[in-house]
């Protein structure tokens, strides 16, 4: 049976990066969706956004909904401070399966918890068998359309404190208009968007920011 994109994506890495470097990792992965097969990962010039808001929240924990081939697992895992950790939800088995292996292969499995499941049973699962008190950060990657629900489902689980930063990736392309409604017209965020661009094109993309204000 062929080899999925997502196969080939770690093939090229496991061939090409350098063991226990999650920023070869990182550059590996940007190099052949830029040159060779497009992919949804967040690249390196909404990377660099991810890169700053993490280091600015520089959280104790972190979730992040959607981890495809674990790209943006490996970003954040790369900068969290010791003993900082980040959860990451992935429903789709294939997907979760090549971001274990990527995950490891750049080292920083021991601060990445992969979740493998529906991120609406995993948000009410987090403070009890995950041990999650409040979460610091959260990275929103995952289909746009439940952008909205889970944000709400995070706030009734009570996960999020006064100055939690949620990061939505794909504002414009493919877009989440739901939820940019919904929480820029809503007075507990204060919303800041980053203009960007798509990853590895031409194509204009946002990112944006809202911390809950509590
Ligand atoms: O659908 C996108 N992401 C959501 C992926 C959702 C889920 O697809 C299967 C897997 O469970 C993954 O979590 C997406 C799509 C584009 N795109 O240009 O089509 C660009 C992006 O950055 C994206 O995150
Ligand atoms: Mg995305």
């Amino acid at each position: 049976m062929n080899q999925s994109k997502e196969q080939r994506i770690l093939n090229f890495v496991l061939q090409n990066a350098v063991r226990g470097d999650p920023c070869s990792v990182l550059e590996t992965i940007d190099k052949y969706c830029s040159q060779k097969e497009w992919a949804m990962n967040v690249g390196d010039e909404k990377g660099l956004i991810l890169d700053k808001t993490v280091e600015e929240v520089n959280p104790s924990v972190a979730l992040e909904l959607g981890t495809y081939c674990g790209y943006s697992a490996v970003r954040i895992a790369r900068l969290l401070k010791a003993g900082a950790h980040l959860l990451t939800v992935e429903f789709n088995p294939e997907f979760a399966a090549i971001a274990k292996q990527m995950i490891e292969f750049a080292g920083v499995q021991d601060k990445v918890k992969l979740l493998e499941g529906p991120s609406e049973e995993i948000i009410p699962q987090l403070k009890k068998k995950y041990e999650v008190d409040t979460l610091d950060f959260v990275f929103l990657d995952h289909w746009k359309d439940k952008y909205t629900p889970d944000t709400i489902l995070l706030q009734e689980c009570n996960l999020l404190r006064k100055g939690s930063v949620l990061l939505a990736d794909n504002i414009i392309v493919p877009g989440a208009p739901e939820f940019l409604n919904y929480i820029r017209n809503n007075p507990r965020f204060q919303c800041t968007n980053y203009p960007s661009h798509l990853e590895y094109m031409k194509v204009e993309d946002a990112m944006e920011k809202a911390v809950f204000l509590g």
